[in-house]
């Protein structure tokens, strides 16, 4: 089994990134939906989130108003650093018992982990992705998608890391600066890649 650490600044692709290394073959396992599912209704984790932050970012329905606890914790770093403490935990647990389960010696495993450097995790994995965009197209494609003013999509772009930090790190860098058919273009470079380095590792994949 190969063990990937995929990465990259808020809206630099990671998704896309996942879903075309999905369509490869690799098991893809989202931190950012196991953060979601960690704090569904009835679950521990949004009675945690409730008791620092109040019901007031409960919706109507019950589930984590998410736009509304994203407006107070990108504008606080103590605030932040507290919700992290309550979901990294639980995000941690949920991806290594998803990890325990995998018995395939064959398997290519993606962990999308958009803190991945912030947390300290790089050698937990074999190899580590960071998909890479500039400051200018990261912050258009944030704006458009989460409908955010300029001013909050620069607040969640600095409560991370800066690039230089996350290239830092990286085994391969996938840029993400053309369209995305260019994208998927670059994801099969990095999985013939990945393939050879799976041959490499003895597990009889020679490809
Ligand atoms: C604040 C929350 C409710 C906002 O929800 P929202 O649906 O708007 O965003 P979503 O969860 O889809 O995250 C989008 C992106 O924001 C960035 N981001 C999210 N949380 C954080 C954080 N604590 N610090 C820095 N960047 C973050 C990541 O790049 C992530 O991919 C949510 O992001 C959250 O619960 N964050 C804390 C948990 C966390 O760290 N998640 C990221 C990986 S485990
Ligand atoms: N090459 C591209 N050209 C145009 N739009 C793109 C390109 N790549 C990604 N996008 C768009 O930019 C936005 C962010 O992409 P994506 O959701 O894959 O990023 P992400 O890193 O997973 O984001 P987050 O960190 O918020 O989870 C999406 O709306 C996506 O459709």
């Amino acid at each position: 089994m190969i063990r990937v650490g995929l990465t990259g600044g808020i809206a630099s692709g990671k998704s896309a990134v996942g879903d075309e290394m999905a369509r490869l073959g690799a098991l893809v396992i989202d931190s950012d939906q196991l953060a979601r599912d960690v704090v569904a209704p009835g679950t521990p984790g949004l009675q945690q989130v409730v008791d620092r932050f109040g019901p007031e970012v409960l919706g109507a329905d019950g589930f984590l108003d998410r736009p509304r606890l994203g407006a107070i914790v990108f504008g606080d770093d103590g605030a932040r650093a507290d919700l992290n403490a309550i979901i990294h935990p639980l995000v941690l647990a949920a991806r290594n018992q998803i990890e325990s389960q995998v018995l395939d010696p064959y398997a290519i495993v993606v962990s999308m982990i958009p803190l991945l450097v912030e947390i300290g995790a790089a050698k937990s994995f074999d190899v580590v992705v960071v998909v890479d965009v500039g400051p200018d197209a990261q912050l258009a494609r944030l704006m458009a998608r989460n409908g955010l003013s300029e001013a909050e999509a620069r607040a969640r772009m600095s409560a991370q890391v800066s690039r230089e930090q996350r290239l830092a790190l990286a085994d391969f860098v996938v840029r993400n600066d053309g369209t995305l058919e260019q994208l998927r273009e670059r994801v099969h470079a990095v999985w013939h890649e990945l393939l050879r380095l799976r041959g490499g590792m003895g597990d009889g994949c020679g490809c």
